[in-house]
């Protein structure tokens, strides 16, 4: 079963990536996304290399931020394609059938497609507005999951949904109401300064109902 908490990591430099990663393995993440937008290709490599040493270290889920190649390079865990990256199907030829492939969706019939095409999670959003992403999709909000997951059941589509965009600790009971499998968030972990505290909050509200 894939960690129901997946961080996406935030910063302008190498070093801010860096600090905020750590500070986020240090305080009991799990899965760590690497998102580091605008870069040069040297930038970008050299940050993968160092966070895949840092998530081996901790021993947490790896995947890269669009990049399929450059997360097939350092050996990562995974890759998360958007709407508009490299197509889910391209991709699964390209890193075998081991590899951890996420891909964005913001409708059911994107999920149909993602997990025809050998989607292993999905993403879906955004659930409201964040200043985190530029040019979002039509925002979802709850009805707009309960709806989707709805369909998903109905054609027994059974594939890990997380929900993403603008999601604080509060949101969490509702959403995973709706059927979701977990959330994947940013800002809410980034900004925080009490990070090991609201990990486990969030812990505890995403596995409240899970019997181990
Ligand atoms: C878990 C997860 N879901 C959705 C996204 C968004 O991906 P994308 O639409 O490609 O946007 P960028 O993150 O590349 O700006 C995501 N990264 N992770
Ligand atoms: C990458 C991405 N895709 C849709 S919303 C989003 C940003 C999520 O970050 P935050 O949790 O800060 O809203
Ligand atoms: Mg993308």
């Amino acid at each position: 079963m894939y960690n129901k908490l997946q961080y996406i990591s935030q910063g302008e430099t190498i070093e801010e990536q860096l600090r905020n990663i750590h500070q986020v393995l240090d305080a009991g993440c799990e899965w760590v996304q690497m998102r580091f937008k605008n870069q040069t290709t040297q930038n970008t490599l050299a940050l993968a290399e160092a966070v895949k040493l840092l998530c081996d270290k901790y021993q947490v889920k790896f995947i890269v931020n669009d990049d399929l190649h450059l997360a097939q390079q350092i050996e990562a865990d995974g890759v998360h394609l958007g709407l508009t990256d490299t197509k889910i199907d391209e991709a699964r030829a390209i890193l075998g059938s081991e590899k951890i492939i996420g891909g964005t969706a913001n409708t059911f019939e994107d999920i149909q497609n993602h997990v025809k095409n050998g989607c292993d999670y999905i993403g879906l959003g955004p659930f409201r507005f964040t200043a985190t992403k530029e040019k979002l999709s039509p925002i979802l909000g709850l009805s707009g999951y309960f709806d989707i997951l709805q369909k998903l059941k109905k054609d027994k589509i059974d594939v890990p949904v997380y929900a993403i965009g603008g999601i604080t600790l509060r949101d969490v009971n509702p959403l995973m109401e709706t059927g979701i499998h977990g959330i994947a968030v940013s800002g809410i972990i980034t900004e925080s300064d009490e990070k090991e505290k609201l990990i486990q909050q969030l812990k505890e509200k995403l596995y409240a109902n899970v019997i181990v």
